[in-house]
Order: structure tokens, then sequence, then C-alpha cells
């Protein structure tokens, strides 16, 4: 396994078979501001996904063309041509038909602004997966979104003004301990927000 995070924007992925799982490939690459083609014979229109492209139509390896990522969503045996197309291509191909078939496989996904939790279990159980991404969503909340993007804005402020790496380190792993979270839970963002910065200036 080796897990990253992939910058999709403006990126083309094509979607073969746009059933329920290639819904769900399609919505997440959309989401992530790719721009997706989805072939399926059996599907004309796609309302309520924007930037969504369709070819209604088999699968031919023609399609792959352009494409950054490939998810295979159709049946087995379209999903086997369409990861040997991809491998001929040097294509990254997603399989939905088994976990040791493509090149990469997607992880169940939390995200609170810009902290994002992935969850895999290497193919073993896609249900448990999205169980403990569920259960570990409730402590990353709005409020955790915001101390990320106070993390964010306050480091910017950090490396502006603090010109010795050592210390730049000692305050970044300070801001990103727990109790500036209690801080935030109970006192708001304002008033952490202004602690910040006096430590910045401060210490
Ligand atoms: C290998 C992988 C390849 C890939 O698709 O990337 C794969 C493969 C397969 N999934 C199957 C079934 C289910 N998949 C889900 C759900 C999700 N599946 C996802 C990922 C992955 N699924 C990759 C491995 C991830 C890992 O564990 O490391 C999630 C996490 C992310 C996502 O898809 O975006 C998403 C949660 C989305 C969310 O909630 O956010 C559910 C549960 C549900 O729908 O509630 C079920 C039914 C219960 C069960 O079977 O566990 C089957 C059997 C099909 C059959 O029965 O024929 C196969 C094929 C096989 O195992 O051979
Ligand atoms: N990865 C995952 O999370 C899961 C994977 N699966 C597997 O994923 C595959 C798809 O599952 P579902 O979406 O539930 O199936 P589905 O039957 O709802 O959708 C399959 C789609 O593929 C299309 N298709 C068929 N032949 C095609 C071709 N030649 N070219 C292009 N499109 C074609 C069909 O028109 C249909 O819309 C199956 O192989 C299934 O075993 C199933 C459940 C979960």
């Amino acid at each position: 396994m080796f897990p990253v995070t992939l910058d999709l924007a403006g990126r083309t992925v094509v979607v073969v078979g746009y059933g329920a799982v290639g819904r769900r490939k399609a919505a997440t690459a959309a989401a992530a501001g790719a721009h997706v083609v989805v072939v399926d014979p059996a599907v004309s229109s796609v309302t309520g996904v924007p930037g969504l492209a369709i070819r209604c139509e088999n699968y031919a390896p023609h399609q792959l063309s352009g494409a950054a990522l490939v998810f295979a969503c159709a049946t087995p045996e379209v999903n086997a041509r369409v990861v040997a197309d991809g491998r001929t291509r040097g294509i990254w191909v997603n399989s939905a038909t088994n976990p040791t078939d493509g090149d990469f496989t997607l992880p169940a996904v939390h995200a609170a602004g810009r902290l994002t939790l992935a969850v895999a279990t290497g193919g073993a159980s896609p249900a448990l997966a999205r169980r403990v991404r569920d259960q570990l969503a409730d402590q990353f909340d709005a409020t955790f979104e915001a101390w990320v993007e106070l993390l964010n804005e306050v480091r910017g402020q950090v490396f502006v003004t603090v010109s010795d790496p050592a210390r730049r380190r000692v305050l970044l792993d300070g801001f990103a301990d727990w109790p500036w979270l209690d801080r935030l839970r109970s006192e708001g963002a304002e008033a952490v927000r202004a602690a910040m910065i006096e430590v910045v200036r401060g210490g």
C-alpha cells in the first residue's frame, strides 16, 4: 500500500460503467475537480454532477486516451479489458471487480475542511473501512475543521515573521497540540487566533 493524495483538478478521469459503483467513483472524482467522462451504453444523460460528459457507447480502448485515471465499474469481463488496456497505455486503473486486479483502490473518506481521513483495509472489508471511517468522523467535526483553517492561517504568519527554522518548528508543533482544540471549543476562534499570534510575537 502506498497512500497518496492526488490533485485531479483539470485532469480527465474515465469511468466505464455507470451503475451504483460507477456513480460513486464519478461523483468522488468530479468533487475533486476532475473532468469526468462516463462510458456506458445504457446511460444517455446525467443530472446533478457538473462537468460530467457522457459517451453512450460500449467500452472501447480509444476512450481511454487522455485519461489520468480510469475506473472500471462495468461487468467483470469488461473491467478486465479496461485494466489490460490501461496497462498497455500506462494509465492507472481502479477495478471494481477485484482488489488485486487494478493499480489502486479507494479508501473510505471523511473530510473536515482541509483535513482528510482515509481508511483502507487492502480490500479485506470495504464495509469495515466504511465503519471505521464513520466511527472516527464524529471527532473531526466543524470545530476541528476551524482549527485546521486557523493553523493554516497562523502557519503563514509564522513563516513570514519567524526566520529561525528551529523556532518555527517548535511554534507550529505547539499550535498543533490538543489543548488548542480544547481552547477553540471553549473560547472560540477570535480568542484563540489572538492567543496564537501573541505566542508568535512573544516567546
Ligand atoms: C478493493 C476496492 C476497490 C475499489 O472499488 O476501489 C473495493 C472492492 C469491492 N467492494 C465491494 C463491496 C462493497 N463496497 C462497499 C463500499 C465501498 N468500497 C470502497 C472501496 C473498495 N471496494 C476498495 C477496497 C477498499 C479497502 O477496503 O481498502 C469504499 C471504501 C470507497 C469507494 O468505493 O469510494 C466504499 C465506501 C464508500 C463510503 O461509504 O464512503 C460496500 C459497503 C457499502 O456499499 O456500504 C460493499 C458491500 C459490503 C462488502 O462487500 O464489504 C466488492 C464486492 C462486490 C460484490 O459483492 O460483488 C468489491 C470487490 C471485491 O471485494 O472483490
Ligand atoms: N468496488 C465496489 O465498491 C463494488 C464493486 N462491485 C463490482 O463492481 C461492478 C459494478 O457494480 P454495480 O455498479 O453494482 O453494477 P451495475 O450493474 O449497477 O452497473 C454496471 C454498469 O456497467 C454498464 N456496462 C455494461 N457493459 C458495459 C460496456 N461494455 N461498456 C460500458 N459500460 C457497460 C451497465 O450498463 C451498467 O450501467 C460489478 O463488477 C460488481 O461486482 C459491486 C459492489 C461494490
